[in-house]
């Protein structure tokens, strides 16, 4: 497939990321079947050659043609050293008709220009090009530390090599819920079998030239003495030994004693002093703050500034942002920096969806500035328990990352769609566009979704619903576009081994998106068909039945599968629910005019509530939890509505809290807004959650939870579910 890139490519081939500066001339020889190879020393370990090696395999002492690779120390390369670029992991590339000169400023250089080659080789004549190159961020890549199903080993190494093509220089293994990366097991060495895993993962990146750091997430638990920290250090030993030479601390989601700035400093400068430094072939610390975004940060309080102060220089301290989910611009590095004292090493939370896991995130990277390349000393991504599907942002952030005054996000998006499938990119690309926003969140970060048919969905929508009319244009595009999902969801689940790996990750959303094709299908025929009396019935039961399919959703995913939830979704469920409406006017009918909703509606003055989304699970409706502390004000209040009056079963609530905090909250129910009822909070306790709240057969059509102890309460909202009685 590499020749169906190269054929599909040639047209439009671009270098991936964009070099800094590159000429080409109007000319190209055949790629060389034989070559004589001059190296330097500097390359006699390491996988420059062997990667040289495996793309060009005519190696042979007497051939005509020369490549000549070496880093600028080399003499091999010494005619050629005021060429390279005096920057870090710089190269010079240079491809003539009798020879091929790839001079690194160091060895990381040198093998990047290696993959600049390598992407030419994939066309079929090699064009004779100059390429000075050099990465805009030092550090480029990937933090895998999300919440929820760790990265398969074979994923990870799949990564790896993603990462050696695609530039980026960093993987920091972080998974949340590995217990030996975090509590309960930080403490404790790896048993066989994941060591050896790991192994395979350190040689796999130094294969690509990846920096693999291991990160430890003790927060949590850890005790601020001689015996914690000695057991840390023989962790990080435990890992050197697998071949780790890149580590991290993280303090990230804790409460309680681990979350000290000064602790953190002094065991942090410790780790540096008797361990990192005393190694001296370990890459720089690495360090995850407690106070990691901007609208956690207590200025005031010290915590910024004493790392700042207090911690050794070369540690590296991360940052989200302005908030946990943040796009990063100018004012943002303004505001860090000069509290860290040093360039923040930003953790960008995209596209990590562990806060919104019904939803893919396939859309452009987009939002971050073009003008801060110079602020940071780091990016790197936390992407999405799909690895595969991660790969389109990825890909973006590596262009973005390595030359960022030229980074375009839309052209970047496709070819990192071109990338991932070279032979079935335009229904990737069908399916990519309808599935980025994220929906409604705790964090309130949305994302454009469906941007080339937003126009015509909304002029069809407001001819419709404002003039009963059809926007004849509008309709032909829509209807267009619904051939093209159906069209795009049965050639990618039908694409065998193209990307077999992303297929069986989003095959669940492949299904959902065919449903959402047809289900724009039949709503289109409800609005032309809305004024004749029988011919309307049958397309209002299909749109009805392909409803019912879509909130089936699969079972592999009991958090739900959601697809075009931006625009299509609530575009369609309008249109089925005005020509419905309309219908039910003109024949004085009750046809079903309402689409599958959620039953509950959210109201809060609480600000990080406002934004919840609430769900229906059959006979369960719940306020979806926030992965964040909630600053609940005095007085703040959250009401749970439903469309009518329903009987419950019980009420399930967990604040994340001790007993004492549920005696400043009061619950409340109403049947019918103006009159409520206490229930009580206390007796239903059972040690951090609220366990069936005494409201037993209760009919009620409001919920209310009010925080009556005047003053401001932190606490998690982990839980708010409640179920009807059958
Ligand atoms: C209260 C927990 C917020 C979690 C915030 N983010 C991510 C988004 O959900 C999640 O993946 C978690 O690992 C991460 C923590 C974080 O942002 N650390 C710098």
């Amino acid at each position: 497939s590499l020749l169906a890139t190269a054929t599909i490519h040639a047209q439009e081939f671009r270098l991936q990321p964009t070099p800094q500066k590159y000429i080409s001339q109007d000319d190209s020889i055949s790629i060389p079947l034989q070559y004589q190879l001059l190296s330097g020393n500097s390359l006699s370990t390491g996988n420059t050659l062997p990667l040289l090696r495996s793309l060009m395999p005519g190696e042979a002492p007497k051939a005509g043609f020369r490549i000549y690779i070496g880093t600028q120390d080399d003499k091999t390369v010494k005619n050629y050293r005021k060429r390279i670029p005096q920057k870090p992991e710089g190269y010079f590339l240079k491809i003539d008709k009798d020879r091929i000169i790839i001079a690194g400023a160091d060895e990381r250089g040198t093998y990047y220009g290696v993959q600049t080659l390598a992407q030419l080789l994939t066309l079929d004549k090699l064009p004779l090009i100059e390429v000075s190159d050099y990465p805009d961020v030092p550090y480029r890549g990937v933090v895998e530390g999300f919440y929820g199903t760790p990265w398969s080993q074979e994923a990870r190494m799949r990564q790896l090599e993603f990462y050696g093509r695609n530039k980026m220089n960093v993987y920091l293994y972080g998974p949340k819920d590995d217990p030996y990366h975090s509590t309960p097991h930080w403490r404790k060495p790896y048993p066989a079998q994941e060591a050896e895993q790991i192994k395979q993962l350190v040689d796999k990146a130094r294969e690509n030239n990846v920096i693999f750091y291991w990160a430890i997430h003790p927060g949590q638990d850890i005790r601020w003495n001689e015996e914690d920290r000695s057991l840390l250090l023989q962790k990080f030993e435990s890992m050197y030994q697998l071949g780790v030479r890149g580590f991290a601390v993280f303090f990230d989601d804790i409460s309680g004693e681990g979350t000290q700035a000064s602790k953190q400093a002094e065991l942090l400068n410790y780790i540096d002093n008797h361990f990192v430094q005393p190694k001296k072939d370990v890459a720089p610390l690495v360090m995850c703050p407690t106070e990691y975004n901007k609208s956690w940060s207590n200025v005031k309080g010290g915590y910024l500034t004493t790392l700042g102060e207090q911690l050794n220089k070369d540690i590296q301290i991360m940052w989200t942002g302005n908030k946990v989910i943040a796009t990063i611009d100018k004012p943002t590095l303004e505001f860090i920096n000069p509290l860290i004292k040093r360039k923040a090493y930003i953790w960008w939370n995209f596209p990590v969806s562990d806060y919104v896991r019904d939803h893919l995130l396939l859309g452009p990277v987009y939002g971050n500035g073009l003008d801060v390349k110079d602020e940071m000393s780091a990016f790197v991504s936390n992407p999405m328990e799909h690895a595969e599907s991660s790969k389109i942002s990825l890909y973006s952030v590596a262009d973005y990352t390595w030359n960022m005054e030229k980074f375009d996000s839309n052209t970047s998006w496709k070819h990192a769609i071109k990338d991932l499938m070279p032979l079935h990119a335009e229904y990737l690309e069908t399916f990519a566009i309808h599935n980025s926003d994220l929906g409604k969140n705790g964090h309130g970060f949305r994302r454009e979704e469906s941007t080339n048919i937003q126009p015509a969905l909304s002029a069809l929508l407001k001819n419709y619903q404002e003039k009963g009319e059809i926007d004849e244009t509008a309709y032909r595009q829509v209807a267009e576009e619904c051939r093209k999902i159906i069209t795009s969801a049965d050639m990618l689940l039908a694409s065998g081994n193209e990307n077999r790996p992303l297929i069986n990750e989003i095959s669940p959303w492949l299904s959902q998106f065919k449903l959402v094709g047809e289900y724009g299908k039949a709503v289109l025929d409800m609005i032309r068909l809305q004024r004749q009396e029988k011919a309307f019935l049958p397309s209002h039961a299909h749109a009805q039945a392909l409803q019912t399919l879509m909130t089936d959703n699969d079972a592999r995913y009991p958090q739900g599968v959601k697809s075009g939830s931006g625009q299509l979704m609530p575009t369609f469920d309008a249109l089925f629910e005005a020509s419905t409406q309309q219908y039910n006017r003109q024949f004085h009918t009750a046809l079903n005019a309402r689409a599958i909703y959620s039953p509950y509606t959210l109201e809060s003055n609480v600000a990080q509530l406002a934004m919840l989304p609430t769900q229906q699970k059959g006979k369960e409706g719940s306020v979806a939890p926030s992965n964040e502390v909630i600053n609940w004000q005095a007085d703040g209040s959250l009401t749970l509505s439903m469309d009518r009056p329903r009987v419950l079963a019980s009420l399930r609530i967990d604040l994340g809290a001790p007993e004492e905090t549920y005696a400043h909250f009061r619950l409340e129910t109403s049947l019918d807004g103006k009159e409520w009822q206490h229930a009580d909070l206390q007796t239903a306790w059972k040690g951090h959650t609220l366990q069936k709240v005494k409201v037993e057969g209760r009919k009620v059509l409001k919920i209310r939870l009010t925080n009556i102890s005047g003053n401001e309460q932190k606490v998690y909202f982990k839980t708010f579910k409640l179920t009807e009685k059958e």
